[in-house]
């Protein structure tokens, strides 16, 4: 039905264009270009250019401008974001962001001129993308949280002002049926990651919409920085189907569709019109699933797990991330791995990324145990999961599936003085945890008097992750943490913070509990494995790397993840570990020249050196031009 409408629509659309070339009288201009004057008196210009050469041409370029059927015409369509723009507008939105500068700048999170950083870089990112990863390299503890974690959720958030030239795909509710033939306007034809998104849940921030889109470019920047994957090979995606943002439904300014979100069948059908278009272009890309709503990352991440290369970044990076920092909080104790069955772990958020947490860590403690039925029932009572209505448990009423096998039994909780519903406040207070974790998007939750309940730890050294992005959804700083619970904790958050002076030259350590430290390596490695899944062992291989990586020395020292300085080098031992791995499993195809038979061959050794050699670094290559 959709698509026998949107015939008639192009169909329409043509027949207008042929009548207005009928009536066109043609002229050449000073440039060699040539005109047509049209009975209606408009003068159309000839160019000689289509599809994303057109966008990178300050002459002719209309942004967003572009009506949709010359966006039919030029190859344009998937390249823009759908809405389309007068040049009233364009400039109405050029104007409101110009003014909001100042303001923008002071909204930011530390640092308050972070916008006007992104800007910068943004621009040259436009220009030179060899200079632009240059710098980023060279300067990624700088810089990370300008293109990533926390300014790109100010980014996001001001995104209909900061558009300027499109970068990557945008995919419509009103493209159904149109996908297979749009993924061609894209120029490159080998991409190796996708990152995609639908903008329903950008950090913490919640429903962007069509904005969530720079979520998506700051995730493949981190690629291309840590991972080495060509710049040109990488293809950030926006699948707009409407928002449930009311402010950005009412913004006559905002880019996307002005409709609620799509919902059951009809939103599946999107996302399957997607997946099979893109792997039907490119059949060895990775598409990474990045903040969609935990209503759909879970039943997405089903849906296509066993079919495609693809992974909940979300879900199943962070869960390593933070299955990492678990075991390196043991280990700060002074205690063996092995020890971590026994850990007393609360949990704030059962959303796509706490339910992902706590599947990793208990399937984990499970394993420890003996990996037996027993051992996996056992270990889910180490977890107090509180969401937004406090403690789960099994007399919750309408409890969210995902959530369910982490209900306390009500016997049981009563014993320890908490009922259904408990507050985060009391369950600490009564469980006396080794670990608060928060993954709950709401900052400040670690209160003053959750983190004094904290002071009651059996612990002899209680982790704190305020795992919540950007900076300002962290669940508590790591100065209010050092200084309520005390100097022996581990502390890490998911968007950076400055150590913390404990004065006499001592330093409470802020480590940065952020899943850039996995996915870059898990998609790497992927690619290169040539695995056409990413499995469960892959990525326990990813987290279990990570777990090692740090000296013992670091781990006692607080030092439980490596500072982002050495992205690129833990990204290498990640994807070499997710290769190993996948070779182990038998599901190692070979990447290029190399074959299956040789990549079982390779040492572990051997193994990095096919990483590095792999990896892209920004040099400018010798150019030389040839006719078409
Ligand atoms: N550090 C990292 O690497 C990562 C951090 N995150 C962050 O985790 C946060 C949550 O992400 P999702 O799980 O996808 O979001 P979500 O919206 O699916 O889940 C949020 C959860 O928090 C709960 N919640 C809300 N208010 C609460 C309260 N007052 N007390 C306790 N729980 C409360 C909700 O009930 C829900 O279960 C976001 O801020 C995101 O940026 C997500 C992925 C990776
Ligand atoms: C880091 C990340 O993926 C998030 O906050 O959603
Ligand atoms: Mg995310």
């Amino acid at each position: 039905m959709g698509n026998f409408f949107h015939q008639m629509r192009v169909s329409s659309a043509l027949l207008k264009r042929l009548q207005s070339h009928q009536r066109a009288i043609a002229s050449v201009n000073v440039d060699g270009s040539r005109s047509f004057t049209t009975t209606e008196g408009h003068r159309p210009t000839i160019v000689h250019k289509r599809s994303i050469d057109i966008l990178h041409d300050p002459w002719f370029n209309k942004g967003t401008a572009f009506s949709m059927t010359e966006r039919d015409r030029l190859d344009l369509r998937g390249l823009l974001p759908p809405n389309v723009m007068s040049s009233e507008q364009q400039i109405e939105r050029f104007m409101a962001d110009l003014k909001r500068l100042q303001l923008s700048a002071r909204d930011g999170p530390s640092d308050p001129y972070s916008l006007a950083k992104w800007r910068i870089l943004n621009r040259l990112h436009d220009r030179n993308e060899t200079m632009y990863y240059k710098v980023l390299i060279d300067n990624i503890e700088e810089y990370a949280p300008i293109v990533y974690t926390p300014t790109v959720g100010l980014v996001c958030q001001k995104y209909s002002g900061l558009f300027r030239r499109p970068r990557g795909m945008y995919f419509s509710a009103e493209d159904r049926g149109e996908m297979m033939s749009m993924v061609y306007n894209w120029p490159a034809d080998q991409v190796d990651m996708i990152v995609v998104t639908d903008g329903s849940r950008i950090l913490g921030l919640g429903d962007l919409g069509v904005q969530g889109i720079g979520i998506a470019i700051g995730k493949l920047d981190l690629y291309v920085a840590a991972a080495g994957i060509n710049p040109q090979r990488v293809l950030p995606v926006m699948i707009d189907v409407g928002t449930n943002n009311e402010k950005l439904l009412e913004d006559p300014l905002y880019l996307g569709l002005q409709e609620h979100r799509l919902d059951g069948e009809e939103y599946i059908a999107v996302i399957d019109e997607f997946m099979e278009a893109v792997f039907t272009r490119w059949p060895h890309v990775i598409v990474q699933f990045e903040d969609f709503q935990s209503k759909w990352a879970f039943k997405l991440l089903q849906r296509y797990r066993n079919e495609y290369r693809m992974f909940n970044d979300d879900v199943q990076g962070t869960a390593g991330v933070a299955l990492a920092g678990l075991l390196g909080a043991v280990r700060a104790q002074g205690r063996p791995m092995i020890d971590f069955p026994k850990m007393k772990i609360v949990v704030a958020g059962a959303g796509s990324a706490g339910i992902g947490v706590l599947n990793a860590a208990r399937k984990t403690m499970a394993r420890m145990l003996g990996d037996t039925d027993i051992a996996f029932e056992s270990a889910r009572s180490q977890f107090w999961v509180v969401d937004a209505n406090g403690l789960i448990t099994e007399a919750r009423e309408n409890i969210d599936p995902d959530a369910r096998p982490f209900a306390r039994k009500v016997k049981e909780i009563e014993r320890q003085g908490l009922t259904e519903g408990a507050k985060l406040v009391e369950v600490v207070r009564q469980v006396k945890p080794d670990v608060l974790l928060g993954l709950s998007a709401v900052g400040g939750l670690f209160s003053k008097e959750v983190l004094e309940a904290l002071k009651g730890s059996t612990s002899t050294r209680p982790a704190i992750f305020a795992m919540s992005n950007p900076t300002k959804n962290a669940e508590c700083t790591p100065e209010e943490a050092f200084s309520i619970v005390g100097d022996n904790i581990i502390f890490g958050s998911g968007s950076p913070f400055n150590n913390v002076d404990l004065g006499n030259g001592h330093v409470g350590h802020s480590n940065q509990a952020n899943n850039m430290f996995l996915f870059p390596g898990i998609g790497l490695g992927t690619l290169l494995s040539g695995s056409k899944v990413v499995s469960d062992g892959m990525l326990q291989a990813a987290a279990e790397c990570l777990a090692a990586y740090m000296t013992e020395e670091e781990v006692l020292q607080g030092i439980i993840y490596p500072s982002i300085s050495r992205i690129r080098d833990i990204t290498k031992e990640v994807a070499a570990a997710v290769i190993k791995e996948a070779i182990e499993e038998d599901l190692a195809e070979g990447y290029r020249e190399i074959d299956a038979r040789e990549l079982q061959k390779l040492t572990e050794d051997e193994i990095r050196t096919y990483v590095m050699n792999n990896m892209w670094s920004p040099e400018y290559p010798t150019l030389v031009y040839k006719k078409e």
